[in-house]
């Protein structure tokens, strides 16, 4: 099942750089061990934001909710979920 999933970040100023950086370190092992799996299809900045929109390939969204619930920085994001299917008129193969 594919999902688009918007995730805006919002680290608290009075946050140590140290414990900032360490979790933002690990947030991007977490999510590039995700693509190279294929589970996390697709990863972009939203411009002037500290905020991405990606497309998730998984399961189910019980899958999909323990990948996000495991994120490091899940604590500091809000996130939007929209559930996406083929569109009849695509010409992609990729799309399911
Ligand atoms: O910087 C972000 O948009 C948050 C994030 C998600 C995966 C990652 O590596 O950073």
């Amino acid at each position: 099942m594919l999902f688009h999933v918007r995730m805006d970040v919002n680290i608290p100023r009075d946050l140590p750089q140290a414990e900032a950086g360490e979790i933002i370190a690990r947030e991007k092992a977490y999510s590039q061990e995700l693509q190279r799996s294929g589970k996390w299809r697709h990863i972009w900045r939203i411009a002037g934001e500290y905020a991405n929109y990606s497309i998730f390939d998984v399961k189910d969204n019980e899958e999909l909710h323990a990948i996000l619930t495991g994120l490091p920085l899940f604590k500091f994001m809000t996130i939007k979920v929209t559930p996406l299917l083929r569109h009849p008129s695509s010409i992609r193969d990729d799309d399911t």
